[in-house]
């Protein structure tokens, strides 16, 4: 007999595994059997919320194990000035707390007693802060656009999604660039200035006039396509330039969209609105400013890196650019004697592009929004580092996700120790056509099934491809069209594990594959397939797969056996390949056997190979 016992996953996929867990350290077993390690540091988050649209998996585990939510109401630390609807918001749904100013190691020491934090342009959260929080930080909310200051790599390593506050601060920001641009063509700050010192300047103040003259706008986004509208609203002729912007919606305000080289060669005033990206850092240095036209005029409420500022103060002093406004700044706040800032054609304010009463209260209902909906594991629609999923699309998928996480820890438990798994292919059948079907978030969840039984890392929507890549793990995906109901979004799901051995040698279909496949019954995860095995039990609990010869009482001697343990057979099933022949008994039960009773199950005659499998 080639039975095998596989170290027990103890919270495989259980419905409770989806909730907030208790436990803030990690927990991590090991199997001395089979060296299997499986470390969990917090609930699987997703980005989904997975554990309640399926009432009869609710209900089930209610009585199987400590049910995780009641403890647990998130901390959220909210590191800068937010507005008070937000934070009522939040503290409705968790702690808040508020701690702001906070050094690096102030917020590292912090930071692994948080769920969520939330900042604003003022806070680095750097791979540091990650590493500190130990993988209880879930979530990153920017109350605002700009996302430059969160790393999004270290992010997504440690599975923490980011969500950002794109759109209440837009009119704000826009609003500000216009407020630089007519403040500093009229040198409204400098001559306030001057008759704050007692001094009367008319003829040194002489401004320049906006109206027929050419603004560039860099970057032609949310605000960058404000700022455009209001500067033709006073009588400028506006240009463009943004790589990405589609054609149409430049036309629609008429806006010409034009080449990088162009737009500074013909601006008069140049408006920069693009996000501080490695290929933006810079952009304007010296090379640059040999290129515009002489006297140009520029407005930053972008970001201060996308500007070389010591280029920025030679072109101001050769009378290249003939002034600047500038929101924003490399370093903020600059240092006290940046020349920059103390240029007197230089008309600074202090990061204040989202500073109105009204964005602020948006921003920060916003990012609460958004931040709870993520810590209670529904798809955050502004989330900047993991797909977006529309909610319909997800409610419809749930039960096909909590499916795919089964299919692949099933499939891993199937592998023999010591081959090495290193493709997987999973193989969809429906009848919808694929723009009608998102499987990343399947795809995520096989992948979260096969890696985390065998490893220590924590997988979930938001690192999962990345994790796959980083392990060597190639995951394909086919579709076959099958001319059925359009409703259910899939007909079937197959994980096939390829080149690799199985414990379990009927895994093993006829292209030498480990197959195992599922579909959803009234909403209930079946295992249909295995190896080249029909096969129908439900995924809930555990399963015993038995290869034998199909022979009467086979059956009943199992059940015999599991029923002196006490162990409940919540389904059964048999396959075989014709009658008296070989068959595969699946056998679903509630309560995990122990070791001797498994044992006893392998001794019967009839039984030529088993695995008992967690789920
Ligand atoms: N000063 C302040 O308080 C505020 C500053 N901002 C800054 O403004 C930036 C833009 O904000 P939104 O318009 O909301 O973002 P957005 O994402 O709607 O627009 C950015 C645009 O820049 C374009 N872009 C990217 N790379 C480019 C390049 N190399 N050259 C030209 N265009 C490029 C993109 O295609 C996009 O259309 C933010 O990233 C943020 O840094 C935003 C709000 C307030
Ligand atoms: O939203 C943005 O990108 C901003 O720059 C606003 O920054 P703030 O939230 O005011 O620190």
């Amino acid at each position: 007999m080639a039975g095998a016992v596989l170290a027990p996953l103890p919270y495989a996929a259980a419905p409770e595994a989806l909730l907030w867990p208790s436990a803030t350290t990690p927990a991590i077993y090991s199997f001395s059997s089979s060296s299997f390690r499986f470390a969990r540091s917090r609930s699987p988050f997703l980005g989904l919320r997975l554990s309640y649209p399926i009432p009869a998996l609710r209900r089930r585990s209610a009585g199987r194990g400590p049910r995780i939510e009641a403890a647990a109401r998130p901390t959220v630390l909210v590191a800068e000035k937010l507005g008070e609807a937000g934070l009522a918001l939040l503290r409705k749904f968790a702690n808040v707390d508020c701690s702001y100013n906070l050094s690096l190691e102030e917020l590292c020491a912090k930071i692994s007693l948080c769920d969520a934090l939330i900042v604003r342009s003022g806070t680095k959260v750097t791979p540091e802060v990650f590493e500190a929080s130990k993988g209880r930080l879930k979530v990153v909310g920017r109350a605002g656009a700009g996302i430059d200051n969160v790393d999004l790599q270290a992010a997504t390593e440690s599975g923490c999604l980011v969500v950002n506050a794109p759109t209440a601060n837009t009119v704000a920001a826009a609003e500000h660039g216009i407020a630089l641009l007519v403040a500093m063509a009229r040198n409204v700050a400098q001559a306030d200035a001057s008759m704050k010192a007692g001094k009367w300047q008319r003829n040194k103040y002489v401004g320049v006039s906006l109206v027929g003259k050419t603004l560039a706008v860099m970057g032609f986004g949310k605000v960058g396509s404000e700022v455009a509208r209001r500067a033709k609203g006073l009588g400028m002729n506006v240009i463009a330039h943004d790589p990405y912007a589609p054609a149409d919606r430049a036309n629609a305000i008429g806006v010409e969209l034009v080449s990088f080289d162009e737009a500074i060669y013909t601006a008069d005033f140049i408006s920069l609105h693009m996000p501080l990206t490695p290929t933006t850092a810079k952009l304007f240095n010296d090379e640059t400013f040999a290129k515009v036209k002489k006297g140009v005029r520029i407005i930053n409420v972008a970001r201060g890196g996308v500007i070389d500022e010591d280029a920025l103060v030679r072109a101001l002093d050769n009378g290249t650019v003939a002034q600047a406004a500038l929101d924003v700044f490399t370093v903020e706040p600059p240092p006290k004697d940046s020349k920059l800032v103390m240029h007197e054609n230089v008309t600074a304010t202090p990061h204040l592009g989202a500073s109105t009463v009204e964005a602020q209260e948006g921003v920060a209902v916003e990012i609460a929004e958004a931040v709870i909906g993520a810590l209670k594991g529904e798809l955050a629609a502004t989330a900047v580092n993991a797909p977006m999923v529309p909610a319909e699309v997800l409610s419809e998928l749930a039960p096909y996700v909590i499916l795919a996480e089964k299919l692949g820890r099933l499939a891993v438990q199937l592998v023999a120790g010591g081959s090495g798994i290193k493709g997987v292919k999973v193989v969809y059948t429906s009848a919808r056509v694929p723009d009608d079907l998102d499987t990343r978030i399947l795809r995520a969840m096989i992948t979260k099934g096969i890696i985390e039984p065998i490893s220590s890392v924590f997988i979930n929507i938001v690192n999962a491809d990345y994790t796959a890549k980083q392990r060597g793990l190639r995951i394909s995906e086919a579709r076959i069209y099958r001319d059925s109901s359009l409703e259910a979004p899939l007909d079937s799901m197959q994980v096939h594990l390829t080149n690799v051995e199985s414990k379990f040698a009927s895994a093993l279909s006829d292209s030498g594959d480990i197959t195992v496949e599922g579909r959803v019954k009234d909403g209930i995860p079946h295992l249909t397939l295995v190896g080249s095995f029909s096969v129908d039990v439900s995924l809930e609990g555990n399963v015993i797969l038995c290869r034998n010869v199909d022979q009467p009482g086979n059956i009943g001697q199992v059940g015999k056996i599991l029923g002196e343990q006490n162990v409940n057979i919540s389904f059964m099933s048999v396959g075989r390949t014709a009658p008296r022949k070989q068959a595969i008994m699946a056998i679903g039960v509630d309560e995990e056997p122990d070791k001797e009773t498994l044992k006893k199950i392998g001794e019967i005659p009839a039984i030529k190979e088993f695995v008992f499998l967690k789920l």
